[in-house]
């Protein structure tokens, strides 16, 4: 019989699945309590108030399922289940029309000081001058990160007139068009719209997305919205620059911790907020609840489950033959990833000489699940990397050929975007492991690993040394560095690998050197 803790506040009709399943027993109480056996559960449902972390991992040693009735698992230690062998699923649509519907109603009432009027009234005060609004027609909306919910948000303010403005890195020029909206660049953002909403998933790069420097670009009496994750929009900064009146006001359903508590943004009135309410309706819970009772079934059903974020998807026997292999796609997917940060509309792969005996489409699975890491929220494994990229509108092509290049293998992959393409080769050498071999149009060879920085230069004497200067000034140190070009005096790169990420501040005094053709720095 299998236990499944059901943690958080799940809605009882959607875990239907798992009621009528007979070798199931439901257990509906929080982690802390208790009367909980947690050393003899199977299977955990969550939403984002309980926090899955190792430390509770290890309290579960039977754990074999961790299901998210969600999307967001930043509350989940998936690196912690996935090396303990515990599946992890989420519901990554369940809740998409609610979340943009609940920020759409946000953005109405904040226009048009609904909340205020509303306590005003009760307050049996009539004060019709005090909440004079503003028309979201004819406005510029500003959406940064056009997935799933930023689309739907997209989608609704075309209805009302509005003027959509959309910036995501990694969208193409298809998509934008099919969506009737203009893409953008942050910036351009910043300094043009009237209304500024974030749809981002919470990464490194999206942290303090707007912070005090973005909002400074800002037109006096902007608006801004989060309803994706606390810590995208910098809190401090958002109450500075609303306290100096440069802010028209603000809608706020996420915060960096919650919940909040007191908090520097609540003494304002033209700032709004809800407590994470962008999943909290009847459908939307009624979908995610769902959805994750059916993956938890099929998983003790022995059957594959569909929205896996960690699941290998073959026996561990194959998955030891493929391993290296594996782990090489990967790291190209994800060099490739951060080389070509615009939107990629192809990736052709090549597999030749003795890789091709291997299940190669799980390879193209792997490499798709390193290119699209940090790019957007749903983590992507072999179970979903190719819908992901059929999704993002992103052509996969696989190719098997003879010609390895003088390897005994190789796997050859080129990303395609509007006006330029960037290849990378990689080989796996017995004895010696994963090599990149060629970028770009450069033969190379180096360990695909930690902190690395691409750099694409002029080949003129100098350049290497004031590379090498600008980064010892820094106290940086070059764990290695290795060199390629095409003839004498054209165009050469450098690979330079490091002990610690290499800052912004270094990389912006590269960049700023003469000589220099393209920067990239590449985490692995
Ligand atoms: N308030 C709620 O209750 C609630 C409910 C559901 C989802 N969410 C949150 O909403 C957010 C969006 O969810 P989704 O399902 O639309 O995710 P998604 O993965 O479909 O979309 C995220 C988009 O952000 C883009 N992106 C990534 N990095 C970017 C960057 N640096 N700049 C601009 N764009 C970038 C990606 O390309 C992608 O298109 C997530 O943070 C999710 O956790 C909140
Ligand atoms: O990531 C999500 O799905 C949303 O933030 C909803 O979270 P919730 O399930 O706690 O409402």
């Amino acid at each position: 019989m299998y236990r499944v803790l059901v943690a958080d506040a799940i809605n009882a009709e959607g875990l239907q699945p798992l009621l009528e399943y007979p070798d199931a027993v439901l257990i509906e109480k929080k982690v802390t309590d208790p009367d909980v056996a947690l050393e003899k559960i199977d299977a955990i449902l969550v939403r984002s108030a309980t926090t899955v972390t190792e430390e509770l991992l290890e309290k579960m040693p039977q754990l074999k399922i961790i299901a998210r009735a969600g999307v967001g698992v930043d509350n989940i230690d998936v690196a912690a289940a996935t090396k303990r062998g515990i599946v992890v699923v989420n519901a990554p649509d369940g809740n998409t029309i609610s979340t943009a519907e609940h920020t759409f109603a946000m953005m109405a009432a904040l226009m048009r000081n609904i909340p205020q009027a509303h306590g005003s009234v009760k307050n049996l005060e009539w004060k019709r001058n005090s909440f004079v609004g503003q028309e979201l027609y004819g406005k510029a909306l500003g959406i940064v990160g056009l997935g799933r919910i930023g689309s739907e948000i997209a989608k609704r303010a075309k209805v009302f007139g509005m003027n959509v403005l959309v910036f995501d890195p990694f969208l193409t020029k298809e998509r934008a068009k099919n969506l009737n909206v203009q893409s953008c660049t942050l910036d351009q953002i910043l300094e043009q719209a009237d209304i500024i909403t974030v749809h981002t998933p919470l990464t490194a790069e999206t942290k303090g997305l707007i912070n005090a420097e973005a909002i400074k670009k800002t037109k006096k009496g902007v608006f801004f919205l989060n309803c994706a994750r606390g810590g995208i929009l910098d809190e401090q900064a958002l109450a500075t620059y609303i306290g100096n009146g440069h802010i028209g006001g603000a809608a706020i359903d996420v915060f960096e911790v919650e919940p909040p508590g007191e908090h520097p943004l609540f003494k304002y009135d033209n700032v709004i907020v809800t407590p994470h309410l962008g999943a909290s309706t009847k459908e939307a819970q009624l979908n995610v609840a769902t959805q994750v009772a059916k993956e938890v079934r099929t998983y003790f059903e022995d059957k594959p489950v569909s929205n896996s974020i960690n699941l290998p998807a073959i026996s561990t026997d194959i998955y030891e033959k493929i391993r290296p292999f594996h782990n090489l796609s990967k790291q190209i997917g994800a060099i490739l990833s951060q080389c070509v940060k615009e939107g990629v509309h192809e990736l052709s792969i090549n597999y030749a000489g003795s890789v091709t005996e291997l299940e190669t489409s799980y390879l193209t699975k792997a490499l798709l699940s390193g290119f699209f890491k940090n790019r957007i929220d749903v983590h992507v494994n072999e179970v979903n990397a190719l819908l992901t990229a059929k999704e993002r509108a992103i052509t996969v092509g696989e190719k098997i050929s003879t010609n390895a290049f003088g390897y005994a293998n190789s796997i050859t992959v080129t990303a395609k975007v509007e006006d330029r393409q960037f290849t990378i080769r990689g080989t796996y050498i017995d004895h010696y492991g994963p090599r990149i071999v060629f970028m770009n149009g450069f033969n190379i060879d180096f360990l695909p690993e930690g902190n690395l920085l691409y750099v694409q230069h002029m080949d003129r004497p100098g350049v290497i040394g004031r590379v090498g200067k600008i980064l010892g000034d820094q106290s940086i140190n070059i764990a290695t560095m290795q060199v390629g070009r095409k003839r004498a005096g054209g165009e050469a790169i450098m690979v330079l690998s490091f002990d610690k990420s290499l800052d912004d501040a270094s990389l912006d005094l590269l960049q700023k050197l003469d000589d220099i053709v393209l920067l990239n720095r590449i985490h692995l």
